[in-house]
């Protein structure tokens, strides 16, 4: 298996775990939590992912990843450390077979159209497809509609996005790198949910991801970020 990494962070070569061979045999063994972005090229994955690592958001020139990139990122929840590898995709088609192989050992899956790309949002039920195909099936799916922020560009509405999400039973929420707008939340919420998987006490009640998004957007007013 030959590893591919980001023309950037060849180039770069900082911030990013330093093994990614650690991948994708030991996804599950103490390696952290697995987080990966899939969805089409450009909807904002790398954006989304730097926005969270170093809350900069990458204005000009899209530079559109090859095969696969890793970052860590340690939280902190309720008092625990909680140390998330995310494994940012390449949406490329021709990069497809990479991607496959990454799935089974993913934790959670975040899953990303951008809103004014409506080809983006279709084809959401294809990745749908392609993540019961390869991924466990007790993975944490969150579906995000990103590019919250361009009102005028926008091509899918929120209630599209909120009745597809309703339809495939996973939750939902309007992301954007560029604002800020719920991108700590989004991580924070499959962080969560996967926490109290791994940390369960018995008598501990299930965890409900949707309602604590809602709960956090709420408490946060109309426009978090
Ligand atoms: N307005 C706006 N533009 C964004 C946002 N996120 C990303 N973009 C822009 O969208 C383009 C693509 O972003 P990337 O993050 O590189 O897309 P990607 O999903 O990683 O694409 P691939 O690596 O090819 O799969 C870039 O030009 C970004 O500047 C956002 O939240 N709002
Ligand atoms: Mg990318």
């Amino acid at each position: 298996f030959v590893q591919i990494m980001s023309r950037k962070k060849a180039a770069k070569g900082k911030g990013s775990s330093k093994s990614p061979k650690a991948s994708p045999s030991s996804g599950r063994t103490g390696k952290g939590l697995t987080v990966m972005l899939v969805g089409d090229s450009g909807v904002g994955k790398t954006c989304l992912l730097v926005r969270f690592k170093d809350g900069a958001f990458l204005a000009g020139s899209f530079i559109s990843t090859v095969g696969i990139d890793f970052r860590n990122k340690v939280m902190s929840i309720d008092a625990v450390k909680v140390k998330l590898q995310i494994w940012d995709t390449a949406g490329q088609e021709r990069f497809r077979s990479v991607t496959h192989a990454y799935y089974r050992d993913a934790h959670a899956l975040l899953l990303l159209y951008d809103v004014t790309n409506k080809a983006s949002f279709d084809n959401i039920r294809a990745w749908l497809t392609e993540i019961h195909e390869y991924a466990q099936q007790d993975v944490v799916v969150m579906l995000l509609g990103n590019k919250a922020d361009a009102t005028h560009d926008r091509a899918v509405k929120r209630e599209e996005g909120e009745k597809l999400a309703k339809e495939f039973g996973v939750p939902f929420m309007e992301t954007s790198a560029k604002s800020g707008l719920n991108v700590e939340l989004a991580f924070t919420a499959v962080a969560r949910e996967l926490k109290h998987r791994t940390m369960k006490e018995p008598d501990e009640p299930k965890f409900q991801l949707q309602e604590y998004v809602d709960k956090e957007m709420r408490t946060a007013g109309c426009c978090r970020s």
